[in-house]
């Protein structure tokens, strides 16, 4: 087996705050991987070590092949930036420039196409902030496929998503999992967890990684969730804590 990423006892903090680990773990090549967790479990803060934006307090993560494109959520990213959706995309393209080149015909080229399959060519021109959360979504994700990275990192891409959008970069993310790529997303979600080949539970700590139904456990969800499951029938469900129950 050929490794996208091995990341060997990972620790992050911000300061005194103890954001992930220790995790080790070794991404395959050309698989699809979903972190799943619950809020601030330390899913965004993996990633991005992944990416190389953050470096590891401790520990180390290494990648193998071109650096990974990031897609970032679309809440850590300024609104107020006067940028046009092909201006985002085309900055996928700036790290293969270099200081003193413009860009050339391939670049226009992967760009326009990036546009193109994410359904967003006619918004070309329009400002990233006068999108909607699902256009601008898919904006950032056409940046993503312009890197044209082996690796592609995606935090939280099917969040809050009207159901075009939704299933535009579901069939995006689909396609470059079957072209060969490495493909890892956060999620809350377990069935989007559920379709990828390998899942990595996360409560800040590591607690498993491996297939779904090896993953999805009562005592590992437990463990993640602190307990808050309940079992009906065959399905684990996630027991609102807020919910009333009628008593
Ligand atoms: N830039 C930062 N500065 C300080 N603390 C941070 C920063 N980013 C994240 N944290 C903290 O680190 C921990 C992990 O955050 P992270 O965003 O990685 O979790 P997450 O699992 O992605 O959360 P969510 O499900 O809510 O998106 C949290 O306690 C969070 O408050």
């Amino acid at each position: 087996m050929s490794a996208a990423a091995v990341l060997t006892d990972v620790h992050v903090d911000y300061g005194s705050i103890h954001a992930v680990g220790p995790l080790s773990l070794e991404v395959e090549a050309g698989s699809s991987v979903a972190i799943i967790g619950p809020n601030g479990s330390g899913k965004s803060t993996l990633l991005k070590v992944i990416a190389g934006v953050i470096d590891p307090t401790s520990g180390s993560c290494e990648t193998f092949g071109a650096t990974p494109a990031i897609v970032l959520q679309s809440t850590d990213v300024d609104p107020s930036l006067p940028l046009t959706v092909r201006d985002v995309v085309a900055m996928a393209r700036y790290p293969r420039l270099g200081l003193f080149r413009r860009p050339g015909a391939d670049d226009r080229t992967t760009v326009e196409a990036a546009m193109d399959r994410l359904e967003i060519s006619d918004l070309a021109g329009r400002q990233i902030h006068q999108l909607s959360g699902g256009q601008r979504q898919r904006a950032f994700v056409a940046q993503g496929l312009a890197q044209d990275s082996p690796t592609l990192l995606l935090d939280e891409p099917l969040t809050g998503l009207d159901v075009r959008s939704r299933s535009i970069i579901t069939s995006v993310i689909d396609d470059e999992h079957a072209k060969g790529r490495t493909v890892i997303t956060t999620t809350h979600n377990f069935e989007d967890a559920g379709r990828c080949e390998q899942v990595l539970l996360l409560a800040t700590r590591f607690v498993a990684f491996g297939p779904p139904d090896e993953v999805f456990t009562e005592d590992n969800l437990r463990t993640a969730f602190g307990g808050r499951f309940v079992r009906v029938g065959d399905a684990l469900i996630l027991d609102d804590p807020h919910h009333d129950h009628g008593h």
